[in-house]
């Protein structure tokens, strides 16, 4: 007589199947997940080269998600000792070494395996705009100077170039909307101002036509096309427009023979200095005006507004201008103003103010003595002081005056310096761009969220589990009822 042991075969097996099954997809599931952890990371360095100083800066992406938008961020940033490359233009062989310092840093930070694929650019704004007007042959030294230079290093070299207004302004827009995450996400994007020494640029979404075609590009970024309105105002940067400035006071005494003295309403009581007309004069944005003269301050902030406003002349042929005959839609929704409007504005305490307000705070700053000033802040470099008060009272006069931004559009202006660890400027745009990282269309979402994974692993080792129990119970159970004996 045999008794059929307790084993209900084809039940086991459908049930040790299940489970092994389970198990192999868990194992697989968690396998590739994780391999990001693993993460190799990628690097691209990217040279600023403005009118007033270089600076290098040293982005990071995770290698396996070049794709993504949002992934790449500055990891480093060095400021290269002494002024812009322009400023070599006598001494042009001496350009590229000025970048020693930055880019051995660059060496070390970057690990040793990952050097040769690292990008380099180096892109040179209005200071090489200026320096090409005025001596081609220089510029092109200078920058003959930094291509040599920057391949002694081992990364790929890929250009030192004069980058276009178009580009620093629509670079300005990808990184700061980049960093903001704004190409994913529904709610739109936001402008882009950028103030530096030699240009400035304004860069946003308009929605309306564009009178002039030069003013407008248009991109397609992750699936969504973007139509954009941006100008560059060669000379308009905070040192050239001060030069324009003294210029315009100037210029109605040139006919004095003894020593011109130029009281100006934008600079401290007290402030008395000697200029040369080399130190001042020396630009293609002004005359080459040849009298020498003493700068004397007055501290008088609504003369100072008047004097600004001369600068900018207002013809105009389209519906509507900014300035110098540039046309320019109404400006549209959020704005991130950055580089000298970040420093400047931060110094003077005016970033979290409305319009009336600032420009009270200021008429006070700007009254004050230049004595008490230097005692108050003996650390901030005097030149940068001694302008603050001109370059804030320019800053109110383009935003308010030329680009329209009344007492409410004000508070849609963002004065920022940073978003998360990365600087505000054209720089990561410039090497998204050039190293395609951001997609024209979306790529296609990843297989699993983070959330929907860790459920998922949830919802199969609860499965598991209850398979086990199952399993548990059919091997126990007897054939109770249904025995059967085979005689
Ligand atoms: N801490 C600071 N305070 C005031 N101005 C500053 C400070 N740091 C930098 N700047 C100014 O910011 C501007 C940066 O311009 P830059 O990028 O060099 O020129 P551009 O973009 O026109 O080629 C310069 O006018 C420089 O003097
Ligand atoms: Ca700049």
């Amino acid at each position: 007589m045999k008794v059929k042991n307790s084993w209900h075969r084809p039940q086991i097996i459908v049930v040790t199947a299940l489970i092994a099954v389970g198990i192999i997809i868990m194992v697989a599931i968690a396998v590739v997940q994780h391999k990001p952890l693993h993460q190799k990371y990628k690097y691209g360095i990217v040279l600023d080269a403005g009118s007033s100083h270089t600076s290098v800066y040293i982005y990071e992406w995770p290698a396996e998600k070049e794709n993504n938008t949002g992934m790449v961020q500055q990891k480093h940033s060095c400021n290269v000792k002494g002024k812009g490359i322009s400023s070599y233009s006598g001494t042009p062989h001496k350009a590229g070494e000025s970048l020693k310092d930055c880019m051995d840093e660059a060496k070390k930070i970057i690990p040793n395996h990952r050097h040769r694929e690292t990008p380099v650019y180096l892109g040179a704004t209005a200071g090489m705009r200026l320096l090409k007007m005025d001596n081609y042959t220089a510029s092109e030294k200078v920058l003959k100077s930094v291509e040599t230079f920057l391949q002694t290093y081992p990364f790929s070299y890929e250009g030192a170039r004069i980058i276009s207004g178009q580009e620093e302004g629509a670079f300005g827009w990808i990184t700061v909307n980049y960093l903001s995450d704004n190409f994913r996400k529904a709610s739109g994007t936001m402008g882009a101002l950028d103030l530096g020494g030699a240009s400035t640029q304004i860069t946003f979404v308009s929605g309306q036509e564009m009178e002039s075609p030069d003013n407008s590009i248009d991109f397609r970024l992750y699936g969504n096309d973007y139509h954009l309105y941006t100008h560059s105002f060669l000379c308009y940067g905070k040192d050239q427009v001060l030069k324009l400035s003294l210029e315009k006071q100037i210029e109605p005494k040139l006919d004095m023979t003894d020593n011109i003295i130029l009281e100006d309403p934008c600079f401290h009581p007290g402030y008395n200095v000697n200029k040369s007309f080399q130190s001042v004069f020396d630009s293609p944005c002004v005359k080459k005006i040849t009298s020498n003269f003493t700068h004397k301050g007055l501290g008088e902030w609504n003369k100072c507004h008047k004097a600004i406003k001369k600068v900018f002349n207002t013809t105009c042929i389209y519906s509507r201008c900014s300035f110098n005959n540039i046309f320019q839609p109404p400006v549209k929704g959020g704005f991130g103003a950055f580089s000298a409007y970040f420093f400047v504005m931060n110094f003077l305490n005016l970033t979290n103010l409305n319009l009336d307000e600032a420009k009270k705070r200021l008429e006070t700053y700007c009254n004050t003595s230049w004595d008490t000033l230097k005692e108050k802040h003996p650390s901030v470099k005097e030149k940068y002081l001694a302008e603050y008060c001109f370059s804030g009272t320019y800053i109110i006069t383009l935003l308010e005056d030329r680009y329209n931004f009344t007492n409410k559009t004000w508070n849609n202006i963002n004065f920022i310096k940073k978003i998360g660890d990365s600087e505000a400027g054209w720089t990561l745009g410039y090497m998204l761009n050039l190293t395609n990282m951001i997609p024209a269309e979306a790529p296609e979402t990843p297989l699993l969220p983070y959330g929907g994974y860790v459920t998922l692993m949830l919802i199969l080792s609860l499965l598991i589990f209850v398979f086990f129990i199952l399993g548990y119970i059919f091997f126990r159970r007897p054939s109770g009822s249904t025995h059967k004996v085979i005689i």
